[in-house]
């Protein structure tokens, strides 16, 4: 069954919660701002067209959701434990990781997009 709104709102309230708790808590989070803010400027300055503001927008959203589920990953490691351990650091390593790839990615459509319009 779909569940009540009071429910959803308690899911919205967490959620919500969440975003507070990995802005506030990770450092790497803060990182994005910036570059965040060039692409947002390099796109009004460059009048880049409807296509590539939602490209330019999903790749933020990809980078991001990707730090999320990282910050999330590294509570889950300190929950479970504070002793040295090959599986966390494997899991660790590997989301940071998908971190990476994101951002590569987002850097190489970015690129692209902007290069195009000044030079294409
Ligand atoms: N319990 C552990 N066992 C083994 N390796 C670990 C453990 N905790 C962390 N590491 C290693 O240290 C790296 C950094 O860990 P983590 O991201 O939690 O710390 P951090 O440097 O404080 O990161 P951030 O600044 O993003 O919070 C991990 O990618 C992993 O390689």
């Amino acid at each position: 069954m779909f569940p009540p709104a009071e429910r959803w709102a308690e899911k919205y309230r967490c959620a919500l919660r969440g975003v507070a708790v990995a802005v506030r808590g990770e450092d790497s989070f803060w990182a994005h701002i910036p570059a965040t803010i060039a692409v947002a400027a390099l796109g009004f300055w460059l009048e880049v067209s409807l296509t590539e503001w939602l490209l330019l927008a999903l790749c933020i959203g990809v980078v991001l959701t990707a730090e999320l589920f990282n910050t999330a990953l590294e509570h889950l490691a300190k929950a479970v434990t504070s002793e040295h351990d090959e599986h966390v650091r494997n899991a660790l390593d590997v989301a940071a990781a998908a971190v990476l790839a994101a951002s590569v990615m987002a850097k190489i459509v970015g690129t692209v997009i902007f290069a195009t319009r000044l030079f294409g």
